[in-house]
C-alpha cells in the first residue's frame, strides 16, 4: 500500500477541468485539495507551431491561476499535431469529422505541455508522443461520431475510449495522449515542491 505524504504541507490545486486528468492523478494516488479550471483564450498565435502552442497556452493556464500562500498548482495542455497543423478540441462534428479524416492512415504527434506553479515560479515540461491511426473507413467514422466520445478531446478522439480501435501503434506516453503523462507529471510536482511518497 501506498503512503502519500506532502512535502512541506503544500496543497495541491489542480488547474484543469479535464476529468482525464484528474483520474490519471488518482493513479498515482494524488487527491488534489482542490480544483480550478482556467479560462484564457487558446486561440494559436499567427505561424505559432504545435510545440511552441502547447508549452505557452500550458504556461498561460497556470499563469492566470490565483494561489494562496503554500499552494502548489499543476496545469496542462494537450495538442494533436499534424505535421505544422494544430488541432485543438473540435468545436461540432464536422470539425470533429474533418480533424479524423485528415488523421485517418497517418502518423501525427500528441504533445502534452505541463505548468506546476508555486509562489511566483512557474516549472514546465512537455511530452510528444507519436500516434499512427489505421485507415478509417466511413462506416467506423461515423460509428465513432455518433458516441459522441470526441467532444472535448484534442484531434477529435480519445485513444482510451472507443477510438482506441482506430490507433494501432504508438511511441511515447500513454498517459500524455490521454491528457497528463504520468511520470513526467510526478516529477515536475516534485520539482515544484510537492512529493508523493511511499
Ligand atoms: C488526444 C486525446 C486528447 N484527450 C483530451 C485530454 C484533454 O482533456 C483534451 C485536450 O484539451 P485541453 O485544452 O488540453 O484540456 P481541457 O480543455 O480538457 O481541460 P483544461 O483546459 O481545463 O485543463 O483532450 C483525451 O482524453 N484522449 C486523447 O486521446
Amino acid at each position: 500500500m501506498t503512503a502519500l505524504t506532502r512535502g512541506a504541507g503544500l496543497k495541491l490545486v489542480l488547474g484543469s477541468g479535464s476529468p482525464r486528468r484528474l483520474e490519471l492523478l488518482a493513479t498515482l494516488g494524488i487527491v488534489p485539495d482542490d480544483i480550478r479550471p482556467p479560462d484564457i483564450n487558446e486561440d494559436p498565435l499567427p505561424a505559432e507551431k504545435p510545440r511552441e502552442y502547447c508549452r505557452r497556452i500550458a504556461r498561460s493556464k497556470a499563469e492566470a491561476l490565483t494561489l494562496a500562500e503554500g499552494e502548489v498548482a499543476l496545469c496542462a495542455d494537450t495538442t494533436v499535431a499534424l505535421g505544422r497543423r494544430i488541432m485543438g478540441k473540435p468545436a461540432d462534428a464536422d470539425e470533429a469529422a474533418k480533424f479524423l479524416m485528415s488523421l485517418s492512415g497517418r502518423r501525427h504527434r500528441v504533445i502534452t505541455a505541463m505548468a506546476a506553479k508555486c509562489g511566483d515560479q512557474i516549472w514546465t515540461a512537455d511530452v510528444v508522443t507519436v500516434v499512427k491511426m489505421k485507415n478509417v473507413s466511413n462506416e467506423e467514422l461515423n460509428a465513432y461520431l455518433a458516441t459522441n466520445d470526441w467532444q472535448g478531446k484534442a484531434g477529435g478522439y480519445g485513444i482510451q475510449g472507443p477510438a482506441g480501435a482506430l490507433i494501432p501503434w504508438i511511441q511515447g506516453s500513454y498517459t500524455g495522449v490521454m491528457g497528463l503523462p504520468v511520470a513526467e507529471a510526478a516529477q515536475l510536482l516534485k520539482t515544484a515542491g510537492y512529493e508523493a511518497t511511499r
